[in-house]
């Protein structure tokens, strides 16, 4: 009674959807996570990109580079600063560890986050869907009053489970179960879940910001992304575009992006870049990535600037000062 009473409320929740940051967990010079900034972050994510909803710990936020308690510390300020500014705050508690994965499920229910994402564990992996679910159901019951949602990202992972599979029957075993954060370019995957699931109302977030124009056309729901923290107010116009049915004023605002991401792919792009370039944007330092990733090149971050402006993306009033972080 307790646990359909806990499930139900879940489900009184507001549908995840729209533009979700990935957030970047910002660092100090020295390698430490930097809470005092996330205030200015919030507001930033808020007043200038349009970007209300937030995917805390996750690949761009450095989630299983950081200890249990940093985690524990950032989701507890991200829900604070976040209070009546942000939509919603999903965290991210996926972990090697089912012990610790449990315990961070907790904790986001227990400071009032609207939602948990987990990714398959990555080490010891699961062999097919009945281990992965039996993991992911475990998780979920440690915080049965919250919304689930799995993070599908097999490059990373290298769980290969197709979604379609993995959905067929998940809130029988997972009564939490709201969606799927989609990052993996397998289009036939990702609209056999839209197509066979929608009724459930289920999230579908896709994950791929340089490809989302093509996952709105198969049914996305929403999209969790790196580039929304800092191309969060052009995506918005690309998704007002296709909710008006101008396809081709959408498709000009997808290419637009298209050509910053290609851009800096071919340079090496992931998680150091990521901070480089939006620390550059908006002004708010967001630190070193944590070993073993590097910092991103001075030549890097002077090309990702000199394309950002000519795109339009960046303006010389932008330009904060002293807010360039690099190798050399
Ligand atoms: C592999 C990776 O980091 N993918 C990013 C994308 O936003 C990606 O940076 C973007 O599409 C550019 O390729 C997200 O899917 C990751 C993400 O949402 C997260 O940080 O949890």
């Amino acid at each position: 009674m307790i646990f359909y009473l806990l499930s139900s409320m879940a489900s009184q929740k507001k549908n995840l959807q729209g533009l979700v940051a990935a957030t970047i967990t910002p660092m100090t010079e020295h390698g430490e996570i930097n809470l005092s900034v996330i205030g200015q972050y919030v507001d930033y994510l808020v007043g200038k990109q349009g970007v209300k909803n937030i995917f805390v710990n996750g690949t761009t936020g450095e989630g299983l580079s950081l200890s249990i308690s940093e985690r524990r510390l950032l989701a507890e300020e991200w829900v604070i600063k976040g209070r009546n500014k942000l939509d919603q705050v999903v965290i991210h508690v996926g972990a090697l560890s089912l012990k610790e994965s449990q315990q961070l499920a907790q904790h986001a229910a227990e400071i009032g986050a609207d939602g948990i994402a987990v990714i398959a564990p990555f080490f010891l992996k699961p062999r097919d869907k009945g281990d992965l679910i039996a993991f992911l159901r475990e998780v979920a019951a440690a915080a049965p009053a919250l919304p689930f949602y799995y993070y599908h990202i097999p490059a990373l992972t290298g769980v290969k489970i197709r979604v379609e599979e993995l959905l067929d029957g998940i809130q029988e075993q997972i009564p939490t179960f709201r969606g799927v954060k989609f990052s993996d370019t397998d289009l036939l995957d990702f609209g056999q879940c839209v197509d066979q699931y929608r009724q459930r109302q289920f999230a579908f977030l896709f994950g791929v910001d340089e490809q989302l124009l093509s996952a709105l056309v198969m049914g996305a729901t929403g999209a969790v992304g790196s580039t929304y923290n800092y191309l969060g107010q052009k995506t918005n116009q690309m998704l007002e575009a296709y909710e008006r049915k101008d396809l081709s004023s959408a498709l000009d605002h997808q290419f637009c992006i298209q050509r910053f991401i290609n851009f800096v792919v071919k340079l090496g792009f992931g998680v150091s870049q990521n901070k480089a370039i939006m620390t550059l944007v908006s002004g708010i330092p967001m630190g070193p990535p944590r070993l073993p990733l590097q910092r991103a090149s001075k030549e890097f971050i002077d090309k990702a600037e000199a394309k950002l402006k000519s795109l339009g993306f960046l303006s010389f009033r932008d330009l904060k000062d002293g807010n360039l972080e690099t190798s050399s």
